[in-house]
């Protein structure tokens, strides 16, 4: 079934409903066919849209059209998911049999995200943290699709609840293939210059300053501006086909500015108790053949400046587990080759005290030193000193919370995309042994994927 049949079959089931009997969240279900998320959102005209894949292929993946709820603190977040657990624990309790009619009520998954500083002025229209609980969801897990809608029952008259859902279901437009990415001519503006950079490394690489500061990550806003840029949904189409073992991601709250991103480092992932997050960091470039790419890979991970950026993460991520988890334990450095660059990367994983919630570790994990530094209050401190743009949602956290699992990418190798310009953010670890000119090619390393589909590379 088309996704415009699956929406008509969702509408049906909507005007079926007995509304006396409707309580708390529900989500009606219907199986259905499409070709590519991105395709549909690109194609659609709500908002807020947006996109979420996992690392792992055979992770789902969830495209959002509009919101049943939408969150705008941790805090809201976290008192929103109590509540759908309770409900959904007494009805089990009452293990009512729910007719064949009425849908299934059931913890219901948020997607969103954070900015990296919410004490820094943002991105027009972002706000410094933002969940809803989708209106629409598409979903697919290893090619099976899935059309949902989900209705909030409380605090809202259901006539008026069913009327917006059905508004959304009706609005859903049927599946268009991408546009081709047009290579364009833009200009380029970066901020800060290649001699300001220069500038700010060398100062806090001193050696009285290190003693202070041993690692904070500085970044560069790549402002390209053109009379039209390409649509973002169909920029993050073409940028994810070639961003393997990465995050894909996007998200448009209103219309003019969204954010893409395919990005390699994972926040972390939370299965029940369960957690394994990650140290990323330290850099290197790929090779022109696996026996270049394994040489540069194995002096990566021998080499100390590269080492230490990495040890400041996984330091200061057991530092911070330690009070959540009965359990730690960190594998083996390894490199990963990404298409442009190559990273080490450290994981851990940690079995959590009963009772840690999303709410605690997005409130103690962001930003880690892979994108702010270590010790966290001077390298925010520095970072507001020197950055003039904003790192909005550059650096920040993006994903899926749910009640039995969450799972949240660091939002890096991201894009801000208006109508008139595409920012492109990159940052780099500085510490005792940086060298202003080698950080600033790691810069643009960083950005070379996306700027080579806008036919800049
Ligand atoms: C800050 C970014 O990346 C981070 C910085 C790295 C480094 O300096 O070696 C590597 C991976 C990430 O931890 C970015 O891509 O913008
Ligand atoms: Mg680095």
């Amino acid at each position: 079934m088309q996704v415009i049949q699956a929406a008509k079959a969702l509408a049906a089931q909507l005007s079926a409903l007995d509304l006396l009997a409707c309580r708390g969240t529900q989500s009606l279900s219907v199986p259905c066919e499409v070709e590519d998320l991105v395709g549909w959102l690109n194609a659609q005209r709500v908002t807020p849209r947006l996109y979420w894949q996992p690392r792992e292929a055979s992770a789902a993946g969830y495209a959002v059209l509009g919101e049943a709820r939408a969150f705008d603190s941790l805090v809201a977040l976290q008192v929103d998911m109590q509540r759908q657990a309770q409900a959904q624990s007494q009805a089990q309790s009452q293990s009512q049999p729910q007719s064949q009619s009425q849908p299934v009520s059931g913890s219901p998954d948020y997607f969103g995200g954070v900015a990296f500083d919410a004490q820094a002025a943002g991105w027009p229209g972002f706000g410094d943290c933002r969940f809803i609980l989708p209106r629409v969801l598409l979903q697919r897990q290893q090619g099976r699709c899935t059309l949902s809608v989900n209705l909030r029952f409380d605090d809202r008259p259901p006539a008026e609840e069913l009327a917006a859902a059905q508004a959304c279901l009706a609005a859903i437009a049927p599946e268009r293939p991408l546009p081709p990415v047009a290579h364009g001519s833009y200009q380029r503006c970066d901020t800060p210059t290649r001699p300001e950079w220069a500038r700010w490394v060398s100062q806090v690489t001193q050696p009285e300053r290190l003693q202070q500061l041993p690692k904070v990550v500085l970044s560069r806003e790549t402002c390209l501006t053109a009379e039209r840029v390409p649509s973002p949904w169909a920029l993050l189409g073409r940028w994810q086909a070639e961003a393997r073992h990465c995050f894909h991601f996007g998200v448009q709250w209103a219309p003019g500015t969204a954010l893409i991103g395919c990005s390699p480092e994972r926040l972390y992932r939370r299965q029940g108790q369960q957690l394994v997050t990650e140290a990323l960091a330290g850099t290197t470039r790929r090779g022109r053949d696996t026996a270049q790419d394994e040489a540069l890979a194995g002096a990566l991970l021998a080499d100390k400046k590269n080492g230490l950026e990495n040890q400041c993460v996984y330091q200061q991520l057991l530092t911070q587990l330690e009070p959540l988890a009965q359990r730690l334990e960190m594998g083996e450095a390894h490199v990963v080759p990404l298409r442009s660059v190559q990273h080490i990367r450290r994981e851990i994983h940690a079995e959590l005290h009963p009772f840690i919630t999303d709410q605690q570790l997005l409130g103690v994990l962001p930003p880690t030193p892979a994108v702010g530094g270590t010790p966290r209050a001077a390298a925010l401190a520095r970072i507001r000193e020197l950055e003039r743009h904003a790192r909005g949602w550059y650096a920040g956290a993006f994903g899926r919370v749910g009640h039995g699992s969450s799972e949240l990418a660091v939002s890096i190798r991201c894009a801000q995309v208006s109508d008139t310009a595409i920012r492109l953010y990159a940052g780099a670890g500085i510490v005792a042994g940086s060298q202003a000119e080698d950080e600033w090619h790691e810069l643009d390393a960083k950005i070379a994927d996306i700027l080579s589909l806008l036919g800049m590379g």
